[in-house]
């Protein structure tokens, strides 16, 4: 396909991957936000995403002269054959989504784009919302085309996509968007807009549902003494469960599970279709924190109140600097309620900062320091290869929370130190 002139509205995780990588791919493309500091520090190549790759692309595109940022929408918008709208679709009123973002940008654009151009919708948008952008936009060249990446892996999910999804009554339309990613290697699913937003939705969901089943087989293991991490091997090795998203911990979090499923049931209630699956699998995230701080609770003596407990994680995943919805951060809010006293340590947050009621320090050691209880809460591959006799200098005996299931049991028992996992029976809790 010949280069073709792309924007995209918004430069957030999934819209300067999508920018950045079209450019890789030869088009030539506009960033446009409303971030005015945001827009200059890219245009001077500083992206300040943990992206592997992403900050090499951005780089190397800009000297290519494919890619440039504009604040705003771009002035060029009357030349562009596709505008992608990236922009945030934040929980709203009744958990559904606040399409504010969305409404703001195509007001703005309607009357600059060409006749021929596509609006292609990226941002995650409840089922429906295609067909009301045709409706008001007047011209049928609209596609849904949702973004399936995962924070830490957005160039590669981007570049090598499992499946790209064009969902528009206009095929003519979806065939174009779908040839913007040729020299991906990707699948291309094409259907009506309604199933390509819902598929969006329908993934995401069934990953929350697969997390809150196992956290609470996890929870099952420790009651009968079985082990969730075999239980979770077992299951795997059957092709049909799958073999990921079968790890417990603390609850899962970001900015899309946790708003996807709220914006999900808030779409089937609206369509009267009870979905109690999708409810309890929300209920049963909830728990999960309260459920750590029980352990911690535990693990400090019965109270928290004056306790010191070190967080190590606070992302709400590995291989992201995103503390947005961090189930690290809810664990962390519970035990500031009781009254703990907190210090953190993450990798990807910077060393000083107050997050919450976390004092951000500069190692896990200095976590350690002087703490009753460890708790591990996102992981950090880091994690597991701790020195634990340099812990236990830290602080004499602080006892260790393994929410992720992460930490090599024998080198922590070496050091003398007590070990509290989840999803297995623990001799200190019977
Ligand atoms: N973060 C992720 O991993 C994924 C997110 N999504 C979806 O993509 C959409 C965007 O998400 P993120 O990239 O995470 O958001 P983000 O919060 O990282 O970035 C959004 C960007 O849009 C800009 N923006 C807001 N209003 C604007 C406006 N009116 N005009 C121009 N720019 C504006 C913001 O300044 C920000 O830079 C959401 O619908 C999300 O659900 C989909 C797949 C993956
Ligand atoms: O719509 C989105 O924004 C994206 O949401 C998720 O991606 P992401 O938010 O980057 O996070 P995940 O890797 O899915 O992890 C979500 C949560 O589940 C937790 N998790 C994941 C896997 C697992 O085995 N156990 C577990 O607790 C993680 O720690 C994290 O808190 C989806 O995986 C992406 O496909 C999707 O595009």
């Amino acid at each position: 396909m010949a280069a073709q002139r792309i924007a995209v509205i918004g430069t957030g995780y999934v819209g300067l991957t999508t920018a950045a990588c079209f450019a890789r791919l030869g088009h030539n493309v506009v960033g446009a936000d409303v971030d005015e500091a945001k827009v200059a520090a890219l245009s001077r190549a500083e992206v300040s995403l943990h992206e592997p790759a992403l900050a090499e692309i951005v780089a190397e595109e800009l000297r290519s002269g494919r890619l440039r940022f504009a604040h705003g929408l771009p002035g060029t918008l009357s030349e562009v054959d596709f505008v992608f709208l990236a922009v945030p679709t934040p929980t709203g009123n009744d958990g559904a989504a606040d399409l504010t973002a969305v409404s703001t940008v195509l007001a703005q654009l309607r009357e600059q784009i060409s006749p021929r151009c596509v609006v292609v919708v990226k941002s995650t948008v409840p089922v429906g919302t295609v067909d009301r952008i045709v409706a008001s936009l007047g011209r049928t060249t609209v596609v849904a085309n949702p973004e399936f990446l995962r924070e830490g892996h957005a160039v590669e999910d981007f570049l090598h996509p499992q499946r790209v999804v064009v969902g528009s009554a206009d095929k003519h339309a979806a065939r174009k968007v779908a040839r913007l990613y040729a020299g991906t290697d990707a699948p291309v699913l094409m259907t009506s807009s309604a199933s390509a937003e819902l598929v969006k939705y329908a993934s995401n969901c069934f990953l929350a549902m697969k997390l809150s089943y196992v956290n609470t087989l996890a929870e099952l293991c420790e009651e009968l003494g079985a082990d969730i991490s075999d239980v979770a091997e077992g299951m795997r090795l059957d092709q049909r469960v799958g073999s990921s998203f079968l790890t417990p911990g603390p609850g899962w979090g970001g900015s899309c599970l946790p708003k996807d499923t709220k914006a999900l049931l808030s779409t089937s209630a609206a369509a009267e279709v009870d979905f109690p699956l999708l409810d309890a699998t929300i209920a049963t995230n909830a728990r999960q924190a309260h459920r750590v701080t029980d352990k911690i609770r535990k693990a400090a003596g019965g109270a928290l109140s004056g306790v010191h407990v070190g967080l190590l994680g606070l992302t709400f995943k590995a291989g992201t600097d995103d503390i947005r919805d961090s189930p690290a951060l809810a664990v962390a809010e519970l035990l500031a309620a009781e009254g703990a006293l907190l210090t953190g340590y993450d990798p990807c947050v910077p060393t000083g900062r107050q997050v919450g009621a976390v004092r951000v320090v500069a190692s896990p050691y200095a976590v350690a320091e002087g703490a009753s209880v460890l708790a591990v809460l996102t992981e950090w591959p880091e994690f597991a290869e701790l020195d634990w006799s340099r812990v236990t200098s830290a602080a004499p005996h602080p006892v260790i929370v393994d929410t992720r299931g992460l930490l090599p049991a024998s080198k922590v028992a070496e050091a003398g130190l007590t070990l509290v996992s989840v999803g297995r029976r623990d001799r200190r809790e019977k």
